[in-house]
């Protein structure tokens, strides 16, 4: 044994040999990393392919003005998942149904978290659902949201909100269009989703005519705003060296946006602490997310700020979207009026011209469903979903994708992937009569609510808004362009940003297609 210590040690302090133990290892590692590097290029797991990156910029200035788009060009040259450096963020593009179903189903958890950004950060911090990362507090309130706001039940109870909110539309658009007058279908539209969910959320309504007043003015303005920070790409996000210079003012507009947003919701919210609901009357999420305990279980209620940032996803969430896709569907059909006059045979054959479309009529109104689908593959409100970040190394597609990356499934290029779709540019709603595919997450093809943990939450909601929408406008009235415009003229330019709108509003003639009678609104007696 001593003999085996001594000779141990007379080893361990020979200079020679230790260079030559040394030499060995390095010799060892850099095989080991020669290796690693062949292994990973040619056989299992390879590097994601993508345009070469600039210094410090990367591939940023390859995104023009309309991201999705951009990616979409350049998934025809790199393929169906592919890698970009946006500055100094790895960010993996995602375009076809098979990649998407690998992020959203196969690696949905490791992929269910979402970048930090500076205005998410400002203005939710990171205490609402959408933009919050994955974690406990998300999944607190992503439950809240699913199991008490946005239930089955609850949307079947709020159907006379959106009963009477539509009929104010039409009512508003008969007065509008009585002497031929277009009208302009984005604000119209817009105020009555925004009314919907105000209702829905802390009831009370902002928009009581065509012409709005100071304070819903007020109130559209910081949603509108809103809407856009969030969905405009920040160069300090992905460039860090830059976030001390809000070059495009971003911080500056969030600290802003946030301060106004703050003196609304404490009005609302002092306004419901004050007026104790009465016995019977039903509560609205506010109520509800005022009694709710707190995610930590160490206070009794929930704290302002997610009550706020949850509100604000509300409103965000189910506003826009809505007001996009039934502007888009009224645009496409007006170029298609083959389309449009089949649908409205449908609306006859099954409701006939005596009395207003209900929602129980939805289910036979195939035709319908299957414009409102073509509508949004064509016009997906959210064309990159919202971002995701994987939460740790995966492999998806034979391809590895490290920790941190950031994940942009692009639906609008895999609602036009040759696999699934012929002429994928052409406004063919019959493609959905023939097909079973659905939008509700099951098939990666058409993707608009997203899918999987962070799918949109608000889909049964979102899809029956814009079902009723649709049928309702389409049951009563004949659209027009106003005079001398052509159809086929119509601009069909976009703003990229959290819900893709038109570039140019919608102005449309509306004419009566019913009795007179039935265009009178319902009485709102409760808010006027
Ligand atoms: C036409 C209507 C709508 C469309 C197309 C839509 C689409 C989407 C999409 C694409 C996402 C992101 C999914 C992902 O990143 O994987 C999302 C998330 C979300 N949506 Fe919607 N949405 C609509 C309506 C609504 C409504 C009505 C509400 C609530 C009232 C709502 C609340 C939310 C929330 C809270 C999230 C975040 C979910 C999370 O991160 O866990 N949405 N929506």
């Amino acid at each position: 044994m001593e003999n085996i210590v001594v000779r141990w040690a007379q080893l361990m302090i020979q200079p020679a040999q230790l260079k030559i133990v040394g030499a060995t290892i390095a010799v060892l590692i850099s095989l080991h990393r020669l290796f690693k590097h062949f292994f990973h290029q040619n056989t299992k797991v390879k590097r994601v392919p993508g345009p070469f990156p600039w210094p410090v910029v990367g591939n940023l200035l390859t995104l023009g003005k309309l991201p999705h788009r951009a990616f979409y060009k350049l998934s025809k040259k790199y393929g169906d998942i592919m890698e970009l450096k946006l500055g100094s963020v790895r960010t993996i593009v995602i375009s076809s149904p098979e990649m998407a179903k690998q992020v959203l189903k196969v690696h949905d958890l490791i992929c269910a978290s979402r970048p930090e950004t500076i205005a998410g950060k400002i203005i939710f911090q990171q205490h609402d659902i959408g933009l919050a990362p994955y974690g406990d507090h998300w999944r607190h309130m992503r439950k809240l949201s699913t199991m008490e706001l946005l239930t089955l039940k609850r949307l079947e109870d709020s159907k006379n909100v959106r009963d009477e909110e539509f009929s104010w539309l039409m009512h508003g658009i008969f007065e509008h269009c009585k002497e031929g007058n277009p009208v302009n279908m984005q604000t119209s539209l817009s105020s009555t989703s925004m009314n919907v969910i105000s209702r829905l959320l802390f009831t009370k309504r902002y928009f009581n005519t065509m012409h709005n007043d100071e304070e819903s003015q007020e109130f559209k303005d910081l949603v509108m705003k809103k809407m856009k920070i969030l969905g405009v790409f920040n160069i300090s996000d992905y460039v860090p060296f830059l976030k001390p210079f809000d070059l495009q003012g971003i911080r500056l507009e969030c600290n802003q946006i946030l301060s106004r947003m703050d003196r609304f919701f404490d009005k609302i919210i002092q306004e419901h602490q004050k007026e104790k609901m009465k016995a019977n009357e039903s509560k609205d999420f506010l109520d509800v997310m005022l009694s709710h305990p707190s995610v930590d279980g160490v206070r009794d209620k929930l704290d302002e700020l997610t009550i706020k940032g949850v509100a604000m996803n509300m409103l965000l969430g189910g506003t826009d979207t809505v007001t996009t896709t039934l502007e888009w569907a009224l645009v496409e059909l007006i170029r298609h009026p083959n389309v449009l006059k089949k649908v409205q045979d449908e609306l006859d054959d099954v409701v006939g011209q005596e009395r207003v479309i209900d929602e129980d009529d939805l289910p036979q109104l195939k035709y319908l469903q299957a414009i409102v689908k073509e509508t949004f593959r064509l016009h997906p409100p959210a064309p990159l979903l919202l971002p995701h970040e994987s939460r740790e190394a995966c492999e998806i597609g034979g391809y590895h994708i490290p920790a941190k990356s950031r994940i942009f499934v692009n639906v609008w290029a895999v609602h036009r992937h040759p696999s699934t779709y012929e002429n994928p540019f052409d406004f063919n709603p019959k493609r959905f009569v023939e097909n079973l595919i659905d939008v509700k997450g099951i098939d990666f093809q058409l993707l608009p609510f997203g899918s999987g943990r962070r799918m949109c939450p608000g889909l049964n909601y979102g899809l029956l808004m814009v079902q009723i929408g649709l049928a309702k406008l389409l049951h009563s009235f004949m659209w027009t362009l106003p005079k001398g415009q052509n159809p086929q003229d119509i601009d069909m330019g976009e703003i990229f940003g959290s819900s893709n709108p038109k570039k140019i509003p919608l102005q449309v003639v509306a004419n009566v297609r019913l009795p007179l009678h039935l265009y009178a609104s319902k009485k709102l007696d409760a808010f006027i």
